[in-house]
């Protein structure tokens, strides 16, 4: 089993009568890539400033890299690009870098490092304003990566961006984690998690609803099957698989089953006389995930009563 390099547990912040987050407890693994998920206002910008140690906790542990966040052990450890980063227009990319790893006591070395990891050497004499806003971004990340920290906690890191920016972002965060580095990183975008992170915790009214691999949240493979008779083909799914695993929609049937069971449920429908047109996997997409389980919390009582 993997090292935890993150964990919090039951990590609360309240600024005065909101609960921005409410009892968190989370896991990262070093080697994967973390998606903090949720809508905007969630609390996961404050749960990332918490494990930064910009931000107190109210109440509740965490723990990065085995220390508290902001102790002077983890910080040099830790990089991040938290709302945004900020840089001097006038200066280069390169420059801009040079000024953050001066500060850090790094020497040119390790910019050059962090530009060739963003991909940046080509444009990082030219100066940050004439950058789009995915270069900008990319610097931003530079920025975190500079001193080759262990673990790189990116807030929101394709706000902003068109879709080749971001698919630009995501094929920089799995190059990072396939070079070792381990990523957190948050976002309100179901598909960019879908896309780039091996484990998600998905928080909604600074709640943790769930935390597990993209596979585990998409659940058991369900299977769509067009057949003729439908009445007829129902009638022998549903003796094979049980009723519950067996539903009828748009004409057509929605069955739960494991993959070994594909072929049998085929075989014994064509035995019975079923004219079989269509048989393909359907899998619940991040975002019927999502709905489900946000959904309970948004029809409480009272806001089905107001
Ligand atoms: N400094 C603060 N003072 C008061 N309330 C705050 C403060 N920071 C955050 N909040 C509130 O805490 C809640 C969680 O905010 P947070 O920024 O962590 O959410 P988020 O999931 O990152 O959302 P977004 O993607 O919009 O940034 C929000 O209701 C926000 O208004």
């Amino acid at each position: 089993m993997s090292e935890n390099i993150v964990v919090t547990g039951q990590l609360t912040k309240r600024y005065g009568d909101r609960l921005a987050v409410d009892s968190v407890s989370l896991t990262i693994r070093r080697g994967e890539v973390y998606g903090f998920l949720g809508p905007n206002g969630a609390g996961k910008t404050t749960t990332l400033r918490m494990l930064l140690g910009l931000v107190r906790p109210t109440s509740g542990r965490a723990s990065v890299l085995g220390v508290a966040p902001g102790a002077p052990a983890a910080l040099a450890r830790v990089g991040a690009l938290i709302e945004g980063p900020g840089f001097f227009p006038f200066l280069s990319g390169r420059d801009n870098l040079r000024v953050l790893a001066r500060h850090a006591r790094l020497g040119d070395v390790a910019v050059e490092a962090a530009l060739e990891q963003v991909d940046l050497s080509g444009r990082a004499s030219d100066s940050f304003r004439s950058y789009s806003l995915g270069m900008k971004q990319r610097l931003g990340v530079a920025a975190a990566l500079l001193g080759d920290p262990e673990l790189l906690i990116l807030d929101e890191p394709t706000n902003g961006l068109d879709p080749a920016g971001m698919a630009d972002m995501r094929d920089l965060v799995r190059a990072l984690v396939d070079a070792g580095q381990t990523v957190l990183l948050s976002s309100h975008l179901l598909g960019e998690v879908q896309e780039v992170c091996d484990r998600v915790g998905v928080i909604s009214r600074g709640r943790l609803l769930t935390e597990r691999t993209l596979t585990e949240l998409r659940g058991a493979t369900g299977l769509l099957v067009r057949a003729e008779p439908l009445s007829r083909a129902t009638e022998v799914a549903t003796r094979l698989l049980g009723a519950a695993n067996v539903a009828a929609v748009d004409g057509a049937l929605r069955l739960v089953t494991d993959p070994p069971g594909v072929a049998e449920v085929v075989r014994t429908l064509v035995r019975a006389d079923v004219e079989v047109s269509e048989v393909r996997p359907v899998e619940r997409t991040l975002e019927q995930v999502f709905f489900e389980l946000t959904t309970p919390e948004l029809t409480t009582p009272e806001e089905v009563a107001s």
